[in-house]
């Protein structure tokens, strides 16, 4: 494929309110402890084998239309989460590779799907800026209930949010791990802020550039 595809209208207005606004008021919604590249940006996490997809939807019944059609049928690992940037905020170059703090030796991921949830009219800066061997091969200016795909070895960077109201999405790292990697990863877990657990402590987080 090419390094990212975009499905503009994925979902009806309802179904995207009803997803901005679970998202807001879920107790797991709390400040990011994704690493240092996350800069001010609100969020949780939730980690998950294809096997347990139907308990990641019976916890959270509001991904699921969302997981229907982002998830890529030849993935079997999957970090979702849920990412609010608002005014100051920004995400540095990273490439995502979350699933690291369970398996060493995983490589990133095949694909990360995400869909814009919530996208005021007058917002300022949040473009996705997406790179391959520093050569800018994207710059995604977010539109609302657009689902996008892309390639999950690329660098990528969101540019600080300039205006005063914020940007919601939902992004999914989807894996093709072998037998051996898979083992090591929770059948079904979440990460979070508000849940106390002794090891959030998570180095592999995101990789940094
Ligand atoms: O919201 C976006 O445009 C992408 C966010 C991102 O890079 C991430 O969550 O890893
Ligand atoms: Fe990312």
């Amino acid at each position: 494929m090419s390094y990212y595809r975009q499905h503009p209208q994925a979902f009806s207005p309802q179904y995207l309110s009803e997803l901005e606004g679970q998202i807001l008021a879920c107790p797991y919604f709390a400040v990011n402890n994704l690493n240092r590249d996350f800069v001010g940006t609100k969020g949780f996490s939730v980690v998950f084998r294809r096997s347990h997809l139907i308990t990641v939807e019976q916890h959270f019944p509001y991904f699921k239309p969302y997981l229907n059609l982002a998830l890529q049928p030849d993935c079997n690992a999957f970090y979702l989460n849920p990412l609010l940037l608002k005014a100051g905020s920004r995400v540095d170059p990273h490439i995502d590779r979350s699933l690291r703090s369970y398996c060493k030796t995983i490589a990133p991921p095949a694909m990360v799907s995400v869909l814009y949830v919530a996208v005021p009219p007058d917002l300022r800066g949040g473009e996705l800026v997406l790179r391959t061997h520093k050569r800018q091969v994207g710059s995604i200016v977010p539109r609302l209930n657009t689902l996008l795909w892309f390639q999950g070895d690329l660098t990528h960077s969101v540019n600080p949010v300039t205006s005063a109201s914020s940007r919601l999405s939902l992004v999914c790292e989807q894996y093709s791990l072998d037998d051996a990697q898979l083992v090591e990863i929770p059948e079904f877990t979440l990460e979070s802020r508000a849940i106390k657990v002794k090891d959030q402590g998570r180095k592999y987080r995101r990789e940094y550039i």
